[in-house]
């Protein structure tokens, strides 16, 4: 497999991380507006948040919002996002609206990616990445740590099982308790992208002291990085603006 994942005409892998902007509204009405604003920032990928949305575990009204979506950003690749509550999202719902719901989406063309999250039972997991893959549909295979930042070696471990899945864009973002963690977050993401990653891989250390993570992404291996519209959907994410600024830095002096 190539290092490079092309989604819609966005090079994922190549060059300077690419910038992804999740829309996190409740309603159908403020997910329009937040699709407008977002579509003004001139982000490479959108994400939509849909564990935030009032209708979420309605499937007419999950596909209405989508369509929604969709006809103001029609060319924009889109990530379709359920986070898990365990997970750092906003709600739980069952395991089976959880593949019903990620099913639905991949058959409906609607979406370039979904992320699935690979703390699901394992045969969740290949059912939906073959049904995402059977659709043209890419998918990430996350993993969040709201809390800690678990020691390098089991960093790597869940971005090479999420490989191994099939996952296409391996990711995991965890929360530092120290400097040091942040350390361990960009060590694992080199030593991954270095030795065992055939594909692009998405990394970050979230709040305010991994901050750094989320800039240097081209330095040490993470193709993909958050950036906030309105509201963050995750602690550490900035003003797109200011991120495009720096990330454009950084590559000039690469
Ligand atoms: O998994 C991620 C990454 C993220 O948690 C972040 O820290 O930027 C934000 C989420 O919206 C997204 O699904």
């Amino acid at each position: 497999m190539s290092s490079i994942l092309t989604v819609k005409n966005v090079a994922i892998g190549e060059g300077v991380p690419k910038i992804c902007v999740p829309l996190v509204g409740v309603t159908v009405d403020e997910l329009k507006q937040e699709a407008e604003a977002l579509k003004l920032l001139a982000p490479d990928l959108a994400e939509w948040r849909v564990d935030f949305y009032e209708g979420v575990e309605d499937s007419a009204a999950v596909q209405e919002a989508l369509q929604a979506i969709r006809s103001v950003i029609p060319e924009l690749p889109l990530i379709f996002t359920f986070r898990s509550a365990r997970e750092g999202g906003e709600k739980e719902i069952s395991r089976e609206a959880y593949v019903n719901l990620n099913a639905a989406v991949a058959a409906s063309g609607l979406a370039d990616i979904i992320d699935v999250e690979l703390f699901n039972e394992e045969d969740d997991v290949t059912a939906l990445v073959e049904a995402a893959h059977a659709h043209g549909v890419f998918v990430i295979l996350s993993n969040h740590d709201f809390h800690a930042t678990p020691p390098k070696s089991e960093i790597i471990s869940r971005l090479r099982k999420a490989q191994a899945l099939g996952g296409d864009l391996p990711k995991i973002a965890v929360m530092p308790q120290s400097p040091a963690d942040v350390l361990t977050l960009l060590e694992a993401t080199h030593e991954m992208k270095s030795e065992y990653a055939d594909r692009p891989i998405i990394t970050m250390s979230m709040a305010g002291a991994g901050v750094i993570s989320r800039l240097a992404g081209e330095v040490f291996g993470s193709a993909v990085t958050f950036g906030a519209a309105r509201k963050p959907s995750a602690p550490g994410q900035i003003a797109v603006a200011e991120l495009r600024d720096t990330l454009n830095l950084l590559h000039r002096s690469l």
